[in-house]
């Protein structure tokens, strides 16, 4: 058959005549792809690129393109053994490969990383990946804003910590304590052996949880009395083990492509369904003041008591106009300067507290009860103090604050070995010189005591490693040696700044705000834990505790569901 001259017209003869019109669709849809998957590895690229490190350093070689050494790090049980052998091979400062051929610098000297902090939020800022992943978690609040956003937020949320606020809270930790004895006694009364055996970890969520709730703002989650709640059910939903392989590329390629992070995925539904609930608090703080003003007289669980009621940003009878409905400006009535905190930083100051506040607690409970379970002669050794100091009854302000050394020292050993956060990583927003207080081989073989580092520059603090150096804090180091705490061991590690020598709590302007907070929750949960029960691991000292990742990587007995630690809890008579 001829074709028709119009068609000869429309459908321009094709280059290939051999291939037929589906091959040729084929061909297109390919080639589509193509162009389409190297638009995302330029666009990837281009923002992963970091500049020359500006001082040549020497380092580990590359393991993979697409994770570099992340993806190792975080497998390691023990990622302070690791900075701990590079450091011992190329010195206080060298450079780690990172996701596509990007690299950081690692600095491993205490004068360095006290500079470093220093510069916190206007010299060193958060990297873009980790802004974006804090912005959807907890809003723009104090984790999120830096320069002088974070001073003026900052600014207007400290007088809450102050240690008349804490001792106030105390009796919030003492009630929730009070209240896991009240569930451990039935269960081990009801149980057929001596003991019972509980997932710590579990219950030392509960714990935290309804702490920070009643504590921060005066909201009861009642997770102890096993009512379920979106923020347990939120970080469940970032445990591995519930992270499919499509959320997870998705986590990784949200910054670059922003829209992604809409897509309805188990931890993007989840992450909706806790600001839903904060709003929800929210609400409800507003409604209860309402109530109080209405009424003319004090509800004794109001926010009055608790964090966010301190700063006054929920109450009526603030002298500038508050948060009566969740769109106006909110100002701090106990500040008297100009600081105004939009409604939508009210709320992310809200899922700051909560969020920083219970998971860190959480882990750092469990830990204490796996190493005292590891040495039940440490074990034995603090409830001795315990008993001879506070008797049967709840420990007192002072004493939990001053009066019990062996408590504050395990407390810290745990936190030093175990830090929740074992690194801080930031973007040089400027170029700097970092001075180190022990001399630095580059990789052309000079000698410098001065660190140049490039506006770009990936940053990284590695606080397991600086918690546990065995330059700083001897051959026993690793080992959870409570003692340390109480005699000259101590003094080594001196030439680190942050609360206590350690980094735990981080260092700088963005020094961990809660944490009088947490001390005196961790003492008074621990002091209650081990002065009424015997704690042991099911197979005995020795049973394997491994890493569980989760938002912030947990502990768990090896070969059990989840992250559960399982101990076998003894109830102990009064002497
Ligand atoms: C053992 C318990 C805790 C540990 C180990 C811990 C650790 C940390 C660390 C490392 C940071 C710095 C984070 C960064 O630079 O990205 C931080 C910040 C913060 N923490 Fe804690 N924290 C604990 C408990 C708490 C508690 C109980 C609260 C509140 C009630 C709290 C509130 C905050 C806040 C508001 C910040 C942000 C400070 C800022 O950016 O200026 N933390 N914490």
């Amino acid at each position: 058959m001829l074709a028709s001259p119009l068609s000869a017209q429309v459908v321009p003869s094709s280059p290939f005549p051999h291939l037929t019109a589906a091959m040729e669709q084929r061909i297109l849809a390919y080639t589509g792809l193509a162009s389409l998957l190297f638009l995302s590895i330029y666009k990837v690229f281009s923002h992963w690129k970091t500049p020359k490190v500006a001082t040549p350093l020497k380092g580990p070689k590359n393991i993979s393109f697409i994770f570099g050494f992340y993806r190792y790090i975080q497998e390691q049980d023990d990622p302070g053994a690791v900075y701990e052998a590079w450091s011992k091979e190329y010195g206080p400062a060298f450079t780690v490969p990172g996701p596509f051929g990007t690299k950081r610098v690692v600095i491993c000297d205490p004068k360095a990383n006290t500079h470093f902090y220093s510069r916190e939020t206007y010299g060193y800022v958060q990297p873009k990946l980790a802004r974006v992943f804090i912005e959807n978690l907890f809003g723009r609040g104090l984790l999120w804003s830096e320069g002088d956003s974070h001073k003026r937020q900052r600014k207007a949320v400290t007088p809450a910590f102050s240690n008349a606020a804490i001792r106030r809270l105390a009796a919030v930790f003492h009630d929730s304590a009070h209240k896991m004895k009240i569930s451990w006694d039935a269960i081990i009364d009801s149980s057929k052996t001596e003991y019972a055996v509980f997932d710590v970890q579990k219950w030392m969520n509960h714990v935290s949880l309804d702490s920070i709730g009643i504590a921060g703002f005066g909201h009861d989650f009642a997770a102890l009395d096993g009512k379920n709640t979106p923020v347990l059910d939120v970080f469940d939903s970032f445990d591995d083990a519930n992270t499919d392989f499509f959320s997870r590329i998705i986590f990784f390629l949200g910054p670059v492509f922003p829209t992604l992070q809409n897509l309805p995925t188990r931890s993007n539904r989840m992450l909706r369904r806790l600001r839903e609930t904060m709003g929800k608090i929210a609400d409800e703080l507003l409604e209860r003041s309402r109530r109080v003003k209405m009424d003319g007289k004090e509800d004794s669980v109001t926010a009055d008591k608790s964090i966010i009621g301190l700063l006054g940003w929920f109450s009526l009878r603030a002298k500038f106009p508050v948060a009566v409905d969740l769109s106006s400006l909110v100002k701090s009535e106990n500040a008297g300067t100009q600081l105004h905190m939009s409604s939508e930083e009210v709320l992310a100051q809200m899922n700051t507290l909560l969020l920083a506040g219970y998971e860190t607690t959480s882990i750092s409970l469990t830990w204490a009860l796996i190493e005292l379970s590891r040495r039940v002669d440490k074990q034995e050794r603090l409830r001795h103090e315990l008993r001879s100091v506070v008797g049967g009854a709840e420990p007192s302000w002072e004493q939990i604050t001053a009066g019990l050394p062996y408590l504050d020292a395990v407390v810290h050993e745990v936190l030093r070995l175990h830090p929740p956060v074992g690194e801080t990583t930031r973007v040089a927003a400027e170029d700097d010189v970092i001075p180190f207080s022990a001399p630095i081989t580059t990789a052309d073989g000079r000698t410098t005591d001065k660190l140049l580092i490039a506006k770009g520059t990936i940053v990284s603090s590695p606080i397991a490693y600086l918690n546990t150096a065995e330059i700083l804090w001897g051959h026993d180091s690793s080992e959870f040696v409570p003692e340390r705490w109480l005699d000259e061991r101590f003094n080594r590690a001196k030439a680190i700044t942050g609360h206590r020598h350690i980094l735990t709590f981080s260092d700088g302007p963005r020094i961990c705000l809660g944490r009088t907070f947490a001390l005196v929750e961790f003492k008074i949960f621990l002091a209650t834990m081990i002065g009424q029960y015997r704690f042991e691991l099911p197979d005995g000292p020795a049973t394997p505790i491994v890493k569980h990742p989760s938002i912030l990587p947990r502990p768990k007995v090896k070969g059990c569901e989840g992250g559960q630690v399982l101990l076998k809890v003894w109830r102990l008579g009064v002497e």
